[in-house]
């Protein structure tokens, strides 16, 4: 059996707003810590709620927007020069090369310290579309059996979905039956599958008005009733003010700061 586990938003806003952060997410099971994205404001949403990098186990990233990422470099100083941790990283397989050369390097490499690759910086997992990977704290692992451990997992895996056209986003799936979309366009079959492969917990985005790479609200309303009650919406930033419970037609929206349990 799978571990429950507890999830937060540490933002539910898009690239823009200020006031509700961004579309990132904060995990916790077996007493451990770890983050859906790394957005340029990850750090200060966990400082505000009196967590910091000593409390974060591992890091999984879903696309190399700033929103997403933008807190790596922070982790990669923070772990290399005030920590002397390496962070663990796990990083879908299609952003091999990407994440250093594209995101990082300009401001981490570090020829005088030999700190030349991201390796350097973070205990990196390089993750392929349907591998499975546990969010397993170290002590627990190393304490027993390889079976019972992998029973006691927090199991996950991602599945591409589309963002911007052209540029890698993926989809994040725990224990095989909550699903996590980051940031990505509207997608009802893909839902209606995973739903009929046994997930329960949709956490989908969603913006208020038409966007080209986002999933209107308006779009969300026309999924099927079933799928609409298990979805609880993410990245809207700030809803409409005259916003009501049936306007939403049986989707939540998450909160900023909120744990829920799953
Ligand atoms: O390729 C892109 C990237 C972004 N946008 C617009 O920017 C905002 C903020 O982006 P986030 O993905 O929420 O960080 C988004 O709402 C889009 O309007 C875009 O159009 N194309």
């Amino acid at each position: 059996m799978n571990q429950p586990f507890h999830i937060m938003m540490l933002g539910v806003g898009n690239g823009f707003i200020k006031s509700t952060y961004h579309n990132n997410a904060l995990i916790e099971t077996q007493g451990k810590r770890y983050l859906v994205d790394c957005g340029s404001l990850a750090w200060q949403s966990l400082h505000d709620i009196g967590l910091g990098f000593d409390d974060i186990e591992g890091i999984f990233i879903t696309h190399l927007h700033y929103d997403h990422c933008g807190g790596l470099d922070e982790a990669a100083l923070y772990g290399a020069y005030a920590a002397n941790r390496r962070m663990k990283l796990w990083i879908p397989e299609p952003l091999k090369g990407l994440l250093w050369e594209h995101c990082l390097r300009g401001t981490l490499e570090n020829v005088v310290d030999h700190k030349l690759a991201l390796e350097d910086y973070f205990d990196v997992q390089w993750v392929e579309e349907g591998e499975s990977f546990s969010f397993v704290p170290q002590s627990v692992n190393a304490a027993v059996p390889a079976i019972e451990a992998s029973c006691s997992s927090l199991s996950a895996h991602w599945i591409q979905t589309l963002h911007v056209p052209s540029k890698f986003s993926c989809s994040l799936v725990l224990n095989n039956r909550f699903f996590y979309s980051a940031d990505m366009q509207p997608d009802k079959e893909l839902l209606v599958e995973l739903s009929r492969q046994g997930v329960e917990v949709f956490y989908h985005e969603t913006c208020f008005g038409h966007n080209a790479v986002h999933s209107a609200f308006e779009e969300l309303c026309q999924y099927p009733e079933e799928i609409r009650r298990c979805m609880y919406l993410m990245h809207y930033g700030e809803a409409p003010r005259d916003l009501t419970e049936s306007d939403l037609q049986g989707m939540k929206l998450l909160r900023q700061h909120e744990w829920l349990t799953w």
